[in-house]
């Protein structure tokens, strides 16, 4: 069946799901979009503050109606209530309460990135596979929903499988266990999902996972600052945040923005890695600043942060992860492994 098709189903049967004050789930304006992928459908239900225990029976018949049309779809319904007031961080204020651990995961270790496309996820796939190096029992969770690139540079492919309590087991790539809304979704599919559902999906992802005990969870954070991290670092204990940075101005504004919110936010920076840092000429092996020299360091030290350490802009990188063998894993004691198996062993006591 098409997914849209599904969609309509679904829809067709919400509108025999009853909801408080009369009406049905259907047409009740609340209701988003029904996404349907070929391994998940997904929908949220906005309601006023303090209607959200009202909603729980419509939600559960919801989520049944969903799963019975759904086949082995995993089925993630979110109930949201729309704040009477966005929340409000400022700087010392303290760590805001609920937050959790997630069952299985010592530490969660977020890398983030001010700006995309800055080798955010080369950087957390190959940092994490050296963690594993140093001895450390090492997952990852793909947290960027709208550009999942985890599954392509590890070379995952299909479904993780889900059981029959509901739970995923994770991929396993080079030793790590890896979740990542990418397997779900066929190439080319963009994720349309709107705030309440995003967070939703991640929050399931994260916390129904079998994850069999690890010592850290690397998680590939989207680029910036969104809904998505305002939700994880509010609801989770994360351990420490490392951004990715290239040398040039104007991804270090992003980069103080990002550190910004997470000093907001009371969530420890662990400091920052210089990407594509330098590049090395293949033939002659010659060194080139082409963005100028030692930027990240100095701004690290002007945000009072640490600067973790420098990865060269090298072609090797690319082809390699872009064929889903990871340096680290490729070659672990190669130069291109070098710095990021520099950077871990700085990070590893913390998360032993
Ligand atoms: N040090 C490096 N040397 C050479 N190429 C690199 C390096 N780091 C990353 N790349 C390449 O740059 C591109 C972008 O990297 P990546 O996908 O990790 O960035 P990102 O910041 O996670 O992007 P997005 O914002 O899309 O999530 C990829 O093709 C990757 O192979």
């Amino acid at each position: 069946m098409a997914d849209t098709e599904l969609a309509a189903r679904i829809k067709a049967a919400l509108g025999r799901v009853e909801i408080p004050g009369g009406g049905d789930l259907a047409s009740y304006a609340g209701l988003s979009d029904i996404i349907v992928t070929p391994g998940a459908i997904a929908f949220a239900i906005s309601v006023a503050p303090g209607m959200e225990t009202a909603f729980g029976p419509a939600r559960e018949e919801a989520r049944k109606a969903a799963e019975t049309l759904g086949g082995a779809r995993k089925v993630m319904v979110s109930l949201t209530a729309e704040k009477a007031k966005a929340p409000k961080f400022s700087h010392g204020s303290a760590t805001p309460p609920g937050k959790t651990a997630v069952s299985g995961v010592r530490h969660i270790l977020a890398v983030g990135s001010g700006k995309g496309g800055v080798g955010k996820s080369t950087t957390a796939i190959n940092l994490a596979l050296a963690l594993q190096a140093e001895g450390l029992r090492v997952g990852v969770l793909d947290a960027d929903l709208y550009g999942p690139s985890v599954p392509k540079l590890l070379g995952i492919e299909g479904k993780p499988t889900i059981r029959d309590d509901g739970i995923f087991t994770p991929h396993e790539a080079y030793g790590l266990k890896v979740m990542s809304i990418g397997s779900m979704l066929v190439p080319g599919q963009a994720v349309v999902w709107r705030g309440p559902m995003a967070t939703s999906g991640l929050r399931q992802l994260l916390r129904e996972t079998d994850w069999g005990g690890l010592d850290v969870l690397v998680i590939d954070l989207p680029p910036g600052t969104g809904d998505i991290h305002i939700a994880l670092f509010q609801q989770t204990v994360v351990d420490g945040v490392v951004i990715v940075s290239t040398p040039q101005d104007l991804a270090l504004v992003d980069a103080q923005k990002a550190i910004d919110m997470l000093r907001r936010m009371s969530v420890p920076v662990l400091g920052i890695v210089e990407n594509m840092s330098y590049f090395i000429a293949p033939d002659t092996g010659n060194r080139y600043d082409i963005f100028g020299s030692g930027g990240v360091e100095k701004a690290a030290a002007a945000l009072g942060a640490d600067f973790l350490g420098a990865v060269p802009l090298v072609m090797s990188i690319r082809e390699a992860s872009d064929a889903g063998a990871p340096p680290v894993a490729r070659e672990p004691d190669g130069p291109e492994a070098a710095a990021y198996r520099a950077i871990a062993r700085r990070l590893a006591p913390a998360l032993a």
